[in-house]
Parts: structure tokens; C-alpha cells; sequence
């Protein structure tokens, strides 16, 4: 159907453009090339993409196998799928050769394939997603759902009560509606009479308890998704930092958004649905047998057999749902990424294969959306068949049994209206299940420990008191952890009465979690005295800013460090806590001992490119100060560092908005750098953090920046790493790093003298400016 689709779509437009005035060959060809690339656009999600899947050593390759072929070679969509894209142009020309039969042909082929149980059903070309959590059980899940909506469990009891009122209610109606008719044919008035005021109860009270289960599980949705996001958020925002190494930002955003709503979906809709029709549906199973065991059973036999299929369209809905969740995540990171990058996108010319990489995951979505929905149709023609049989059944097992006297028409139309009721609601009870499914499909990462706190992350009482072991189930690092939180609190809780600034690392090693083969630091030891200007310098990718990100506690040391642990190594693990924490140590204690939050709090740190938040620019300077801070503080701040003058010129002065967009380079080092000496830190680490600011800027903001503490009147250290040596001569100390390792160390003078990796440096930047 979709070749057929494909050539008429092509033959309308052909015409037109013969017959435009202005047209010249080779508009044509590019026309009627775009049209058949939008056609194979819209086709390749369905049909024609499959007929690429069971045919792909034929001519024509497929241009969304990249779904495979994607995790290997591209990330997102670069790599390989770039060239698939800028390919498909060469593929146009080659397959203008393929002709109307060899179409054909190739539908026949496929046509098996679309059978149930065919390879069109699998999903596992689209499969090539990691799928870290483990599937959560239903049980689990509703578990998990009910503990986050516990505070409010009387709206959940509102509304269970309010729902079994009215499938009560409304399953009692058929009953009563074919007694008063039949009562009515029978000439009892007074029974007719009761018969309807028992109806018009009836529908009374199931309308009201209706409207009040409607409005209450809407609440208890809305609490669901609230905490949901709440939990999800605060738990992001506690990972470890290479946690945010192995994320995109598009993917939690995603998690955060959509997914989240889709799961919320579980309580406010499939339960309430799902319990209603389980009710209304025994009730007219009971019914049905007391009227006629027989007919009753052979309506008991369909809806089995339609549970049956029904049980398996909710696991394939299952399986599209936590595809369709990762696809959806993907695509919006290549958009989220597209749009931050735009500028470059623009300067570039790269629209096309931006264009490109995000059609990619909106086929893979399409084509998931189709097998969904052809699987729906296969769904809905299994019910209608057996819904009708119902009925012929009824009819004729019913019409003899009244011939045969055995029951009555009252009996056999109560059956007739039970048994529809019966199979509506199995038919029910299967679509909010499979909706069910779903949403426990993309509750998966919402529910599940994708949670890989470590000892290193910020532990606070509230939120270890919050984390359940079963939530970390994966984690065998954290269960050892969790054993006895008091324990760790206060192992991880040191707070000094005065941090002096002395730095020691200590035989360091390091390589980065997400490239564990890489080396990064080896046997590095540094000891940095209070006060000491030490400068770091040596080639890019050296490990400098390693060094600052585990004096930041970024990252642990990896020497040392635990792994592969079993749940029964906890000893072990404690032992090795003693031996790695010791690696780097601040005032003599290491830094796993020292309360990370405190310690942060005394440390100031400007970075090469200082990132803004969405606030006014007084906001920005104020930023993670705990002290008391007035706004002359944030404008003296400012003043040292050399900012106070532009912020003033801006239309509204420290109450501008800004963001990262707006302000040059050099400007937002400035509000970094006036941050950094509001906190008035005890150790500063600057890391490249002049290197946009012109020299005379540099020079004096440098001079601020090491004069004494305003608050202690002692000097403060401080940790420079810059490329332009010129700026790090007055250093107390130089240290050089080469391939992760400290090389050389002294001061200018001493290193110029050793005639090493420093002084070639140094020349050579001489040389430069020469
Ligand atoms: N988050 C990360 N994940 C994996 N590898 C990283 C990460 N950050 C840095 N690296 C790698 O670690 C090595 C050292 O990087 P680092 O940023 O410390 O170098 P640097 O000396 O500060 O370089 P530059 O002077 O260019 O800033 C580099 O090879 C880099 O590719």
C-alpha cells in the first residue's frame, strides 16, 4: 500500500511541474528528488522501512538501520548517521533505477513478516538503547507510587470508596432496567413503580460517586507527578558529578518531564479505570452464571481467551513504551543541544544535519508508533470477533434454551445486556492495562536506582533518611554505605574551627569513571602551604584541572579506591575508606573526613568559562554565599573585581537580567571573580580565570585576589592554573605537570635554571609575542 501511496504521490506533482513556465530540467530532478525523499520520509517509518530491514544486502541500503548500527559508530546521531544523511542524496540517483516490480516483489517478500509473531513485531532493531534498570514488577512499582502519595492517603480512600459506590451502582442498572420493562409488559404497576425509583437511585448515586471519584483521583495524580518530580529532582541533584558525565541534559529533562507525567498517568486514570471495570465485571460474571451456569460459561470461556490476548498486547505496549521513552529523550537532547549550540550550527552551515540527526530519532519513534498500532488494530479486531460471538452465542444457546422453556425473554435480555457489560469490561480492564504497562515502562528509570550515590556525594540526615536500600538495590557501594547512616554522618561530617589552607596530596592517581582506561594522574604529591601562591601550569590535557576537581571533591582518587565489592566485603569497605581518604588531606585531615559542604563553603573557585544563571547580576555575585550579605558587600565585590563599571553602564545596573548569552568573556569572569571574594575564601582556586580579561585587568584583579582575608586578616591560598606564564612568575611555587605527572616544581627563577619542560614553555611564548 505504501509503494502505491509513494508512486501517486510522485505522479501528482510530476505534472504540475512539466507544466509550470518556468521549469528546466534539472529543477525537475530536484523536485521530484525532494518528493521522493519526503515519500520515503513518511514510508520509510513503516513499510518501506522494514522492507529495508529483511532486505539488506539488496540495492537499496536502509536509511534508519542506523538504529543499530548508531550505538556502535555515532553518538546521537553524528558519525555514521551524518553519512547516512549527506548519503541519502548519492542513494536518491542509484535507486531512481528501481523499478515498479522490483517494489512489488519486495512487498510480497514482506508480507510474511507482518504475520503475528513476525520479525516486523521485533523490536530489537530498535533495541540498541541501554537499558541499565532492571524491568520493575507491577507490584514494585504500584508499591513505590503508593509510598510517594502516602501523606495523602485520604484522597486515594475517597476516591476507592466513591468508585466501588458506583460500579455497584452501576452494575445493579441493566437489572432493573429489564425488570421495569418487563413489568411494565406484565401490567404490575406497582412493581414497575419501585423498578424506577430504584433506577432513578441508582443512577443518581452512581453519578454523584462518579463525579467524586473523578475529582479525587485527579488530585491524587496531580500529588503523584508533584512528588514524582520532587524526588526524582532532589535525587538528580545529589549524584555524583560523573553521574553528569554519562547524562545528557535533554535525558533527565525528559525524565523530569514527560516520563514523569506518563506515570502519573497510573494512579489518575489506569488504576481508577482498571478497578471499576474488575468490579462491574465480576459482578456481571456472578450475575451470568446464577442466571445460566451454560451461558455463563461460554461467555467466561471468551473473556478468558480474550485475556489471554489482551495479557500479551500489554507486555508488547510495555516494551514500545520504554522505547518510545528513550527515543523521545533522544531526540529532544539532539534538539536541546542544537539549540544551545545555534550559533555554531549557523556559522557552520550544519542545518541540514542537524536537521538530519533529529529525523532520525523521529522515524525510529514513528516506526515504533506503527508496530503500536498495528498492534492495536490486532487488539481491537481480536475483541470485536469475540464480542459478536458473545452475542451469536447468546442468541442461539438462549433462543433454544427459551424455546425449550427453560428460560424466560426477561432472563435471556438480562443475559444479553450482562454479558455485553461482561466483555466491555474485559475489553476495558485490557486497554487500561496495556496503558498500565506503559506507564510502568517509563517508569522505569523514575522508579529504579539509576541512583549511583556514592560516600562522596553530599550525604545529608534528610535525604539518607529518605533513600530506602531497596531504592539502591544495584549499588552495593551504598547498601555497605547505608548499614549505619549515623555512622557515616558522622564519619563524613567534620567541621574545623579554622581552616589555615594547607594542601597535601598525597601519591595520587586518578583516571575519570566514564574512560577508565585512560590515566589521568599518576603518583601525584603536592603540599601546598597555608597562604602559598602555588601556580600549575604545563601542556593542555596535563591534568590540571583534574588536580582543582579532586581538591573539590569532584571525583575521588582512584587509587585505593573500592570496587567490585560484595554485600559481605562492609568491613573491607570501611578499611579502604581509611586508606583512600588519606590521599588528599586539607589542615592534616583528608578530605572524606571533613564535612564536603563546609569545606566547599570556605573554598572560592573561578573557572575559564564561568557560567551565569537566568537572575539579576546581584543575584549572580551573591550566589552560595552563606554569610549575611548586603548589597554594598555585592558592590564592593564587584568593585575589587573590576566590575563594578560595566555593571553600572548595563540599563539596570545590578538588577540586569542576564544569562550566559549576554555578557562578553571577560565580563563574566569578572562576576565569577567578585563571587569567588565575596565568600572571602580560604582557599582560591583560580583556574584560568583571567585568561579573558585584558592585562592591565588582569594584572590589578590578580593583586585582590592574593591580598589577606578581610575577615581573619591572614592570607588566603591560592591555586593559579594559567597557560600565559607571564601571569604566574610571581607564584611562590610553580608546579609543572606532563602527562598526568608532576615534572618539575620550584620557583620561575628555579625553573628556569633546570632548563626543563618549563623553560621550553616559557621560550617558546616568548617567542610568540616576539
Ligand atoms: N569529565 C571527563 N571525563 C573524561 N575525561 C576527562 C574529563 N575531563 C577531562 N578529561 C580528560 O582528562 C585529561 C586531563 O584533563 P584536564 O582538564 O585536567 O587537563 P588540563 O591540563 O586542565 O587541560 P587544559 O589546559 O586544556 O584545560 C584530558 O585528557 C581530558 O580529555
Amino acid at each position: 500500500m505504501a509503494v502505491l501511496i509513494c508512486c501517486s504521490n510522485v505522479n501528482l506533482i510530476k505534472p504540475r511541474l512539466l507544466s509550470s513556465p518556468h521549469h528546466h530540467k534539472y529543477k525537475q530532478r530536484h523536485l521530484i528528488r525532494t518528493c521522493r525523499n519526503l515519500v520515503r520520509l513518511d514510508t520509510g517509518t513503516g513499510f518501506q522501512f522494514s522492507l529495508h530491514n529483511n532486505n539488506n544486502n539488496r540495492r537499496r541500503p536502509l536509511p534508519p538501520k542506523s538504529s543499530s548500527s548508531s550505538s556502535s559508530s555515532s553518538v546521537n546521531g553524528y558519525g555514521s548517521n551524518i553519512e547516512q544523511y549527506y548519503g541519502s542524496e548519492q542513494r536518491v540517483e542509484r535507486e531512481e533505477g528501481v523499478e515498479l516490480n522490483e517494489r512489488i516483489r519486495r512487498f510480497i517478500e514482506f508480507l510474511p513478516s507482518i504475520l503475528p509473531g513476525g520479525d516486523w513485531w521485533s523490536f530489537s532493531d530498535e533495541a540498541d538503547i541501554k537499558i541499565l534498570a532492571k524491568p520493575v514488577t507491577m507490584w514494585r512499582a504500584l508499591t513505590r507510587m503508593w509510598h510517594l502519595v502516602a501523606q495523602d492517603r485520604w484522597v486515594i480512600f475517597a476516591a476507592f470508596t466513591a468508585l466501588i459506590v458506583a460500579a455497584l451502582s452501576e452494575i445493579a442498572v441493566p437489572h432493573f432496567l429489564t425488570a421495569s420493562i418487563f413489568s411494565a409488559q406484565t401490567a404490575t404497576v406497582a412493581v414497575f413503580h419501585r423498578n424506577v425509583r430504584l433506577l432513578v437511585a441508582l443512577c443518581v448515586v452512581a453519578g454523584i460517586c462518579s463525579g467524586i471519584r473523578g475529582c479525587c483521583f485527579g488530585i491524587a495524580n496531580m500529588i503523584l507527578v508533584k512528588r514524582m518530580r520532587e524526588t526524582l529532582y532532589s535525587a538528580l541533584l545529589l549524584q555524583d558529578i560523573s553521574f553528569f558525565d554519562n547524562e545528557t541534559v535533554g535525558d533527565l529533562t525528559s525524565r523530569l518531564g514527560s516520563d514523569c507525567q506518563q506515570v502519573s498517568r497510573v494512579i489518575g486514570n489506569d488504576l481508577n479505570l482498571i478497578l471499576r471495570n474488575v468490579l462491574q465485571g465480576t459482578g456481571a460474571l456472578i450475575y451470568l452464571i446464577i442466571l445460566s451456569w451454560k451461558l455463563g460459561s461460554f461467555t467466561l470461556l471468551i473473556c478468558t481467551t480474550l485475556a489471554a490476548v489482551m495479557l500479551i498486547y500489554g507486555q508488547y505496549q510495555k516494551k514500545a513504551a520504554k522505547l518510545t521513552q528513550e527515543f523521545t529523550a533522544s531526540a529532544n537532547e539532539v534538539a536541546q543541544e542544537t539549540f544551545s549550540l545555534m550559533r555554531t550550527v549557523r556559522i557552520y552551515g550544519t542545518e541540514k544535519v542537524e536537521l538530519g540527526r533529529y529525523k532520525l530519532w523521529l522515524e525510529k519513534l514513528a516506526n515504533i508508533s506503527l508496530r503500536q498500532s498495528a498492534a492495536y488494530g490486532f487488539w481491537n479486531l481480536s475483541f470485536n470477533t469475540l464480542y459478536h460471538s458473545t452475542q451469536v452465542i447468546a442468541v442461539l444457546v438462549g433462543g433454544t434454551s427459551i424455546l425449550a422453556g427453560h428460560i424466560t425473554a426477561e432472563q435471556l435480555t438480562k443475559f444479553i445486556l450482562y454479558s455485553e457489560w461482561l466483555i466491555y469490561s474485559t475489553w476495558w480492564v485490557g486497554d487500561n492495562l496495556s496503558s498500565l504497562m506503559q506507564s510502568i515502562g517509563a517508569s522505569e528509570k523514575q522508579l529504579k536506582g539509576r541512583c549511583i550515590l556514592t560516600p562522596h556525594c553530599e550525604f545529608e540526615a534528610s535525604v539518607v533518611s529518605k533513600l530506602s536500600i531497596k531504592d539502591l538495590e544495584d549499588n552495593v557501594l551504598i547498601q555497605c554505605f547505608l548499614v549505619d547512616t549515623a555512622d557515616i554522618l558522622q564519619y563524613l561530617g567534620l567541621k574545623l574551627q579554622r581552616l589555615m589552607g594547607h594542601i597535601e596530596f598525597v601519591n595520587v592517581a586518578f583516571y575519570y569513571p566514564s574512560r577508565e582506561m585512560v590515566p589521568v594522574l599518576r603518583h601525584v604529591n603536592i603540599s601546598v602551604h597555608p597562604g602559598e601562591v602555588l601556580a600549575i601550569v604545563g601542556l593542555s590535557g596535563s591534568g590540571k584541572s583534574t588536580i582543582v576537581n579532586l581538591l573539590l571533591r569532584l571525583y575521588e582518587p582512584t587509587n585505593g579506591q573500592f570496587r567490585g565489592l560484595e554485600k559481605h566485603d562492609l568491613e573491607l569497605c570501611f578499611v579502604e575508606v581509611e586508606v583512600y581518604s588519606k590521599l588528599i588531606l586539607i589542615d592534616g585531615f583528608s578530605l572524606g573526613e571533613l564535612d564536603i559542604k563546609w569545606l566547599r563553603e570556605r573554598i572560592g573557585y573561578v573557572g575559564q568559562e564561568p557560567k551565569l544563571f537566568h537572575m539579576d547580576i546581584s543575584s549572580n555575585i551573591r550566589y552560595g554565599c552563606t554569610r549575611d550579605i548586603t548589597q554594598e558587600d555585592v558592590e564592593w565585590a564587584a568593585k575589587q573585581a573590576y566590575a563594578h563599571e560595566f555593571i553600572s553602564s548595563l540599563p539596570n545596573g545590578y538588577k540586569t537580567i542576564v544569562d550566559d548569552d549576554l555578557l562578553s568573556g571577560g565580563q563574566k569572569q569578572r562576576i565569577a571573580i567578585a563571587r569567588a571574594i565575596l565568600r572571602d575564601p580560604a582557599i582560591l582556586i583560580l583556574d584560568e580565570a583571567t585568561s579573558a580579561l585584558d592585562a592591565e585587568s588582569e594584572h590589578n584583579v590578580k593583586g585582590v585576589l592574593r591580598a589577606v582575608r578581610s575577615e581573619s586578616m591572614a592570607k588566603r591560598t591560592v591555586i593559579v592554573i594559567a597557560h600565559r606564564l607571564s601571569t604566574i612568575q610571581a607564584a611562590d611555587r610553580i608546579v609543572v605537570m606532563d602527562g598526568g605527572q608532576v615534572v618539575e616544581m620550584g620557583s620561575h627563577r628555579e625553573l628556569l635554571h633546570q632548563d626543563g619542560l618549563y623553560a621550553r614553555l616559557n621560550r617558546r611564548q616568548a617567542d610568540a609575542v616576539a
